[in-house]
Order: structure tokens, then sequence, then C-alpha cells
């Protein structure tokens, strides 16, 4: 069937028994993913002012090709890439069909990036985690890395042994699961990259339920790649109080106790990413670039603002959670926010999670801000 996205008409396989993810003829297309593909695309804009060299994609895992097409009509030199001859059939349709130069091949993508490249923009779009073309794309490409992890179990510690197995970090099952997910599967591109003497600093990062979205810039030399592994540390979580501190370095110091209240439930999750997971001005810089004629315009539009303004921690808190342990209802957001500002703490909400705040007040300061002598 054809869809209409980003003012672009795409064929896309027909998703069997009303599936939201489409694999009708063998070949994978889920429409709910299309806020990513609008955020990729305002991304592609934006990264042109910043690196106006930048001009070959490869849109690494293609399926229909429907990021390559939208990438090829940004302007961008696209190649995409798949191991499903169905696959790459339809991506080259996609292109013709839209006037796009641009050839869709039938490669190992791992095979490609060695052979073919450097790409300067590579785009991992994988099922699950995409670990396993991670050192070719960090090997083989020149400026931005745009990567989709979609085994958000794994990455957040949910699915312990497996988080262990792929990203070579323990990732722990906190009450902050996007940011755990999101900071683990960042350790390890950072890590791969530094493998090969690059620095890979993320500049936009989003997270959802169903998957993490990180834009990594690349940047060759040996002294920036130990400079960027400098933002990898570990995270310290009391499951008792919800204490938690976060530390640079490669090797965790144990923590058998809780400073804030003596419990043994402490966990260390790590290495993680303890640096920015966007840089504030490029994520306004996409945002401004987002456009009408995209399906998820609106969303995209203030998921970014928010990323934006998003307080730069490694973790976050529950408003619901933190009201429970405190036992009063809870109050709006917004004013929790402006409270912990008013008592002259750093605070923002999240853009995953509309009970999610940021801040670097502790628990007992953060009570102390929104309930005052109301809590003792
Ligand atoms: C999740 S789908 C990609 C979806 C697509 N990017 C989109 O936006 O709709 C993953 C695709 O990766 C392809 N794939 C899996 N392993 C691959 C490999 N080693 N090299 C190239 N493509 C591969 C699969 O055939 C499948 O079409």
């Amino acid at each position: 069937m054809d869809i209409e996205e980003g003012g672009l008409t795409v064929s896309v396989p027909e998703a069997r028994d009303g599936a939201s993810e489409g694999t009708g003829g063998g070949v994978f297309f889920n429409p709910t993913q299309e806020l990513n593909r609008d955020v990729t695309v305002a991304t592609l804009r934006a990264y042109r002012d910043r690196e106006p060299r930048a001009a070959s994609y490869l849109d690494a895992m293609a399926a229909s090709g429907i990021r390559g097409v939208r990438a090829a009509a940004e302007g961008y030199d696209v190649t995409c890439a798949d191991v499903d001859d169905e696959a790459v059939k339809l991506a080259a349709a996609n292109l013709d069909a839209n006037g796009l130069d641009g050839e869709a091949v039938h490669r190992d993508v791992n095979a490609l990036l060695y052979d073919e490249g450097p790409f300067d923009v590579v785009d991992l779009d994988p099922y699950g985690t995409p670990i396993p073309f991670a050192d070719a794309a960090f090997a083989n490409g020149r400026n931005l890395v745009c990567v989709t992890a979609t085994d958000t179990a794994p990455l957040c510690g949910a699915h312990l042994n497996s988080g262990i197995r792929k990203y070579g970090a323990v990732p722990r099952n906190t009450d902050y699961h996007p940011e755990m997910g999101l900071r683990t599967l960042i350790s390890a591109l950072v890590r791969t990259a530094a493998r090969y003497d690059k620095a890979a600093t993320p500049i936009l990062s989003h997270v959802s339920r169903h998957y993490a979205r990180t834009y990594l810039e690349l940047e060759s030399g040996a002294r920036a790649a130990d400079d960027c592994l400098d933002g990898v540390g570990h995270v310290d979580h009391c499951e008792d109080c919800l204490w938690r501190a976060a530390t640079r370095g490669h090797i965790a110091d144990p923590v058998d106790a809780c400073p804030e209240c003596g419990s043994d439930r402490v966990l260390t999750a790590g290495p993680i990413w303890l640096g920015p997971v966007a840089e504030p001005d490029f994520a306004r810089a996409v945002r401004r670039e987002v456009t009408d004629d995209m399906g998820e315009a609106k969303r995209a539009r203030k998921l970014l603002g928010t990323v934006a303004r998003e307080l730069d921690t490694p973790t976050h808190y529950d408003q619901h959670r933190l009201y429970k342990e405190w036992g009063e209802p809870a109050i709006g957001m917004d004013e929790f926010v402006e409270r912990l500002r008013g008592a002259g703490h750093e605070a923002s909400r999240a853009h995953y999670r509309g009970t999610a705040v940021k801040s670097t007040a502790s628990v007992p300061e953060m009570r102390e801000a929104v309930l005052g002598g109301d809590g003792d």
C-alpha cells in the first residue's frame, strides 16, 4: 500500500491482522516510528548547517527505504542497504517513484561499510540491538552516526544478563528506566567508537517506551576519544530512600551502605554515559527544522522543546513515587518544578514521561522545597 510521509509517497508492506508493525510481504515497516523519522529528517537538515560537507547518507537497514527516500529528498547522496532482496527492490522502487537519485544495494551492512565506506552519515535502525553493527559504523562513519535501539528491556536492566552481554555494562532496573537505557546504549557506543580512536559525542537523543534514539557526532583522534570517555562512569542507587550518586571514571568504588539512610540495598550501574545526551542549541536548531508537512510535527516540536530545556542529570525522579514515599497527595508537575526552582534548585521535566522530574536536589531537599513545614 502507498503511504504519505513527509510530503512523499512511499510504498510499504501492508500490516498483517491489524498489527502496527507491517511485515506483510516479508519487508518491515513500522508506522509508529514516524516521529523517529520526522526527527531524523529535521536533524539531517540542521546538521547541514553544522557540517556543510556531510553529503553521503547510508540507510544501513533500509527495509522499505523510507528513511533513505526521505534523506534523498533532502539532497543527501543516499545508499539504502538491506540483506533482504525484497526490501532492496522496494527501496529502489521507492527512490525511483519519487524521482530521487540514490542506490539500493543487497549487502550486509557490515561488509558494505568496510568495502565502500566512509559514509558521512550512517543510520542504524535494526531489529533490537544495534551493537552487531556498531564497530563497522564507527570505524567507517565520518561525521554522524544515528542509532535506534528497540531492546529496551536489556538496556534498562529489566533483562539484566542480556544487557550485560550486549552492552558490556551492568544496567540496573531502577525507577528511571528511560535514562538508564539511553545511557547504557550511549556508553557502549562511545566505548566502541573509542576503539577506533574516535570521539562519539551525543548531540541529540530521545527515548520512548519502545526505543531509544541517539545521534553521535564523530571526531577522530586518540585525545578526543580519551576526552569523550571521561563522560563514562557509574551511578549508585539506594532502593530504599532513592538516594543516588553519579561518579565518573572507569572503575566503580564499592558502596556498602547508603550514606543517606544506611540501607545496604544499594545498586551500582555502569559503565553508563554521564555526560550530556543532547546539545540544547542543536535540539533547538532541529526543532526549527520541523515542518508542517511532517505527520508528527506537533509531537516532534514538543519533544525537541522539552529535550532542549531538560536538565543534564543522569537520573530522574518519578514525582508520584516521591509523593508515595512522603505519604502526601501529588501536586501538578509544573508547580512541582517551580517549587524546586523557587527553593534555588535546578529542575526540569523530562521528555519521556509526564511524571518524570530531573533535579540537582537530593530527595530530602526536594521534600523540604515542595512540602516545607507541611511535610514534617
Ligand atoms: C527494523 S528494519 C528497518 C526499518 C526501516 N529503517 C524503517 O525506518 O522502516 C531492519 C532491517 O534490517 C535488515 N537487516 C538485518 N540485518 C542486516 C544486515 N546485516 N545488513 C543490512 N540489513 C540488515 C532487515 O532485513 C530489515 O529490513
